[in-house]
């Protein structure tokens, strides 16, 4: 896949000469619903002997539109995450757009033949609540812009349980630490990737040594709980048990963190990057009477990371 970074106004030499089926959105999640537009368009492109090619952007558009508290400026998918993705749906080119006021402000009629016409695409795919220009077009106004120099193709509502499947939906599952529903919304686990950094050099005393983890900036992190997971740490993929939460045992007003203990490892890592996939939530963060009480915790939650991989993912027990 061709990656393309794109920032307005662009040079014509960095745009691939061939025609494509062009798709449009910000794709956060790449969730099912995005997976769906996607797939139409790979349709089309097979169809029409052309490659595919998808347009998002670095940030999300409403950072521009109006101001977004920190919380709400995070990504369940990074631009990292969002190449690896798109690349395993079969898409051929991504153009990454910077989201800015310049670009944002292009009349609807110079985004039309700035941004699709001139990408030589001969087909425009999008759901059906993209919208473009500064003023929002809609889709359903598209084809009157395009003014027969591409098709365009409008993909319907995806909804799950008579609802739309949508990022926000996925954000909120996500905040709440309910890791399955995001994974049925998004079509495989949620990710995360990060580094590994020094914690308190506690875990190693009570026997459970743990890799504290810096996710990337703007990701969306779980909800305080205890997870069991799979992390990836210079290539190769464990099993682990992970906390999100303040460590209340050891004393309050701490700032939150993630930390993992990995199954059948014993390495200094810091300063790795790790991938994460969280599979299942095992239970809340307590706070136990004393170091002892939370090691005996910690025992049963090994178990229990134990029983869920044998139990659903043997898969992924070599
Ligand atoms: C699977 C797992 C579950 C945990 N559960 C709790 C918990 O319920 N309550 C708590 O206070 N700390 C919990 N912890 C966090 C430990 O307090 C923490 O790992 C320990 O203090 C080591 O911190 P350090 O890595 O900064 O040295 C858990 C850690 C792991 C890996
Ligand atoms: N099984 C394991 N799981 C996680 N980290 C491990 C493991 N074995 C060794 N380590 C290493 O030990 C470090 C964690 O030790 P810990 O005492 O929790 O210190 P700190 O909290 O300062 O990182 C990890 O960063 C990692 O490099």
């Amino acid at each position: 896949m061709d990656v393309v970074r794109i920032h307005h106004p662009y040079s014509v030499k960095q745009i691939k000469p061939e025609p494509v089926v062009l798709t449009l959105g910000f794709f956060d999640g790449v969730h099912r619903g995005h997976q769906a537009v996607i797939g139409r368009a790979r349709e089309e492109a097979r169809k029409r002997h052309l490659r595919l090619a998808v347009m998002t952007f670095n940030q999300h558009p409403s950072l521009v539109f109006h101001q977004l508290d920190r919380r709400s400026a995070t990504y369940l998918t990074t631009i990292p995450e969002k190449i690896d993705r798109m690349a395993e749906l079969g898409v051929d080119l991504l153009y990454i757009v910077d989201f800015t006021s310049a670009f944002a402000n292009l009349a609807p009629e110079k985004f039309v033949k700035q941004y699709i016409v001139d990408l030589h695409a001969q087909v425009a795919v999008a759901g059906f609540d993209y919208t473009f220009g500064p003023q929002r077009a809609g889709m359903a106004d598209l084809p009157q812009f395009a003014k027969g120099r591409f098709d365009v193709i409008q993909v319907g509502q995806l909804n799950q349980n008579a609802e739309k499947v949508s990022s926000t939906r996925i954000r909120q599952a996500i905040d709440v630490g309910d890791i399955d529903e995001a994974a049925s919304l998004l079509g495989y686990p949620y990710h995360l990737l990060g580094t590994v950094v020094h914690g308190e050099a506690r875990g190693r005393t009570i026997g459970f040594p743990t890799v504290n983890i810096r996710p990337e900036p703007y990701s969306r992190v779980p909800g305080i709980g205890i997870y069991a997971v799979q992390i990836k740490i210079c290539d190769v993929w464990y099993l682990g048990m992970a906390s999100i939460g303040r460590n209340i045992t050891f004393g309050d007003d701490r700032d939150v963190t993630i930390e993992i203990y990995i199954l059948n490892f014993g390495k200094m890592v810091y300063g790795e990057p790790v991938e994460i996939v969280w599979y299942s939530r095992l239970r809340g963060e307590v706070k136990f009477d004393s170091a002892a009480g939370l090691i005996d915790q910690l025992k049963l939650d090994e178990v229990a990371t134990r029983d869920y991989f044998t139990q659903y993912r043997g898969e992924l027990l070599s």
